[in-house]
Parts: C-alpha cells; sequence; structure tokens
C-alpha cells in the first residue's frame, strides 16, 4: 500500500543573498539543514522522506543527514519550484497522497503548527503555514515611491511546511507552461484551486540574510559544555619544573612519564570532559615511548582539536595550582598566555590561581604539586 503523506525538504539553493552556504551554519550544535530535516522527521516517523540537494552536495548531505531517515537525497533544478517538483517526483505517491513541502532554510517548525498544517490540507486539499504582518505593509513602484497601504488584517506570511494533494500539484504542473512561482501554493491559487491559511509560529523564519541568525541564534542558544580536571605529579631533584608550558627556575621539578607539566594535564582532562572524549592517560598512555620526556602541549592541542571536531570551542578556563614552593606569582602571566595560546583563546579567558596547603598533606610538605582545572566549551 502507498504512503498517505510523504515529505519533501528542499535544500538545493545558492545561498546567494546569504553569502556562504547557509544550511550548514551551526545553530545549538546543529546545522539549519539537520533542524529543519528534524523537525518534519520528528513528527512523521514513519513517512518516506526526500531531501532535494545540488548535485555535487549529494554525499556530504547524505552523511550530515544520516541519523534522521532520509529515504533518498535527489538533484535539485534551477528554482525552488524545479527542486520542489523533483522532489515530489522522487516520492512513491499516488494523487491522493498528500504531500508536506518544507524549505531547508527554516529550521524551526513547531510540531504542533506541522500536525495542524497537515490536517488541514487532509480536509481541503491544500493548506499552508502563515504567520501575522506585525508592520504596515505599504506597495511602492519601482522608484520607491509609495502607491498605497495593504490592509494588514487580511495579509498573512507565507511560511512552510504547505501541505497538498499531490494529484492537485501533478495537475497543476501539467496545465502551466514556464511561469515562475515563489511557493507552490501560488501555483495552486492561479488555478483557482482554494489554499487554507494555517495560523503558523512567527519563529518559523526562512534563513535568507546573515542578519536572519541573530534572531534564531536566540531561538537555539549555543551548546554549554563544562569539564573539570585533577592532576598530581612528585617534585624530585634533577628535572625542570614545568608549568603551563613555562619553565620555572627552581631547585626541583616535576617527575612523570612526559614533561609532567601537571596544569596543561590537568586542563587537558577538562577539555575531554567537558566534549566527552575520556581522559589524558586513555590518548596517551605512560606505557607508550613515544610520550616519554615529551612536551604536554601535544596533549592539549589533541583535545583541544577533538572538542571543535564536536563543534566546540573554549570559552574559558580556570586553573588553580597547589604548591608549597616556588612562589608562582612571577610568572603567572607566561603561564596564561601560553595556556590562552594551546586554547585558541585571548588570555582574557584564562585565570590561574595558585595557593598553598598551609604545609598540610604531600603539597605542605614539598612532595609534589597538584593542578585543577575548570574549562566551559561552548557550541556554534
Ligand atoms: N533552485 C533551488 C533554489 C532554492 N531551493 C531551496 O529553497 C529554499 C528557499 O529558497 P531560498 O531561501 O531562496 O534559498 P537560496 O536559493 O539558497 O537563496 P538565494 O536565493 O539567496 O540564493 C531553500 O531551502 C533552498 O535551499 C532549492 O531547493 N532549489
Ligand atoms: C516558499 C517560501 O518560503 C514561502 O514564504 C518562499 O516563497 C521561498 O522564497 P525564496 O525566494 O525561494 O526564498
Amino acid at each position: 500500500m502507498s504512503p498517505s503523506l510523504g515529505l519533501v525538504v528542499v535544500a538545493a539553493g545558492s545561498s546567494r543573498r546569504f553569502g556562504s552556504d547557509k544550511l550548514s551554519v551551526r545553530l545549538g550544535g546543529r546545522t539549519i539543514l539537520q533542524r529543519a530535516v528534524g523537525c518534519l522527521r520528528a513528527v512523521f516517523p514513519q513517512a518516506p522522506l526526500v531531501v532535494v540537494v545540488r548535485g555535487e552536495e549529494l554525499e556530504a548531505r547524505a552523511a550530515e543527514l544520516r541519523e534522521l531517515g532520509v529515504s533518498a537525497f535527489v538533484p535539485g533544478g534551477e528554482h525552488r519550484q524545479d527542486s520542489v517538483r523533483a522532489g515530489v517526483e522522487a516520492l512513491p505517491l499516488g494523487d491522493e497522497a498528500l504531500v508536506a513541502i518544507h524549505d531547508g532554510a527554516r529550521p524551526f517548525v513547531p510540531a504542533e503548527d506541522l500536525r495542524q498544517v497537515v490536517a488541514a490540507a487532509e480536509e481541503t486539499g491544500a493548506a499552508v503555514l502563515a504567520a501575522p504582518v506585525a508592520d504596515t505593509v505599504k506597495e511602492v513602484d519601482p522608484h520607491g515611491r509609495v502607491l498605497r497601504t495593504l490592509p494588514r488584517e487580511r495579509l498573512v506570511r507565507s511560511l512552510t511546511p504547505q501541505v497538498f494533494r499531490v494529484g492537485l500539484l501533478r495537475k497543476a504542473w501539467q496545465q502551466t507552461g514556464p511561469s515562475l512561482w515563489t511557493d507552490e501554493a501560488s501555483l495552486l491559487e492561479s488555478l483557482g484551486v482554494g489554499v487554507k491559511a494555517v495560523p503558523g509560529d512567527p519563529r518559523n523564519l526562512k534563513v535568507t540574510q546573515p542578519q536572519d541568525l541573530a534572531f534564531l541564534r536566540g531561538v537555539f542558544p549555543p551548546a554549554m559544555r563544562v569539564g573539570q580536571g585533577f592532576d598530581v605529579h612528585p617534585l624530585v631533584e634533577g628535572r625542570p619544573l614545568i608549568l603551563a608550558g613555562v619553565t620555572i627556575p627552581h631547585g626541583k621539578g616535576l617527575a612523570g612519564h612526559s614533561d609532567a607539566d601537571v596544569v596543561l594535564h590537568a586542563v587537558t582532562d577538562a577539555v575531554l570532559g567537558a566534549c566527552g572524549g575520556g581522559d589524558i592517560g586513555q590518548h596517551f598512555p605512560p606505557s607508550d615511548p613515544q610520550w616519554a620526556g615529551g612536551p604536554s602541549r601535544v596533549f592539549l592541542e589533541f583535545a583541544v582539536a577533538r572538542a571543535r571536531e564536536a563543534g566546540l570551542s573554549v570559552a574559558n578556563c580556570d586553573v588553580t595550582v597547589l604548591a608549597e614552593e616556588p612562589r608562582l606569582a612571577p610568572f603567572r602571566e607566561a603561564m596564561r598566555e601560553n595556556l590562552a595560546g594551546i586554547l585558541g583563546v585571548l588570555p582574557a579567558a584564562v585565570n590561574i590561581k595558585a595557593t598553598t596547603t598551609e604545609h598540610l598533606g604531600f603539597v605542605g610538605r614539598g612532595e609534589g604539586v597538584a593542578a585543577l582545572a575548570v574549562v566551559l566549551l561552548v557550541g556554534d
């Protein structure tokens, strides 16, 4: 039995007005296209879903959307309406079925809006989501001279999804010539088909220009992940004391497999912790001779790269060093700058504190140095 509802997301545009690939921009940790497709998939988990993409992006988009149960990716056409047609014709739908057509550039559709517009189309054969107009709307001539003010109470902005009986669309495509339509509702209207406007959430915005993102970043706040790290190394004769990559003159230094930079180790664990990347020993085991005596910045660079792969970058880092001696205040700025450089942030986003333990415990007896770190990662 063929399905009663199919879904099409059009994503084959050129983002000309935006200036770069807008559908790949991340909002709250997911791309605009992932969010647009995800809105439909969440409400209709079983419906066949076609995503129409630019020919050269077929593979990349398939990878990007692999968890969303897309039935097929098809190449788009020159205009949005060509892409819509390619998507609808790729679905296994009879004339009586409904198809919901959605812009890949609209990342926010409330589930209830989607259910309402489909329900309206079941009744009428053609329905679109539509938002009220808040401004006074005027018609102007090509020179910008106002011709008239339109009656605002009867105006709405046409959104997507737009839902139609497939047979109505097929008939319309047969009957019309090469005219351009900015949406499928206008195509049907031109043939006298009644289209129901269903009130939709005004936050269902189509990303068209870069400034549209400012609004949507409020709808999808960035992901925030916090991580903590802790490390200890023994203080011994005959080793340099290296903290946050800075060599500090002192009679003793820290013992360890690498350069034993206790600060960088604690920060590495904090970054790994924040992005769910395990811990330093897992990635750089002390049993592996290649890290013997090596600089610990390699470990932190690895952790930062790991976070970046997850779409996260460092917002700030706070470190506490526990050492009875030497006094670290004279080296604090150098340590801060070095650490900031590795984390890829300004020094103002890094804070280094030092404290003794009042002669208590292994730190107090001068047997070792400990470091605690907290890192905040933010997504884009
Ligand atoms: N030939 C086209 C043109 C547009 N679209 C899709 O239709 C939606 C609405 O189009 P628009 O916002 O105009 O996107 P772009 O065409 O990418 O933008 P621009 O006109 O600025 O190039 C977008 O999801 C876009 O990817 C499409 O699939 N095929
Ligand atoms: C379909 C649409 O999103 C409804 O408002 C709009 O018409 C698309 O227009 P565009 O020029 O393709 O961005």
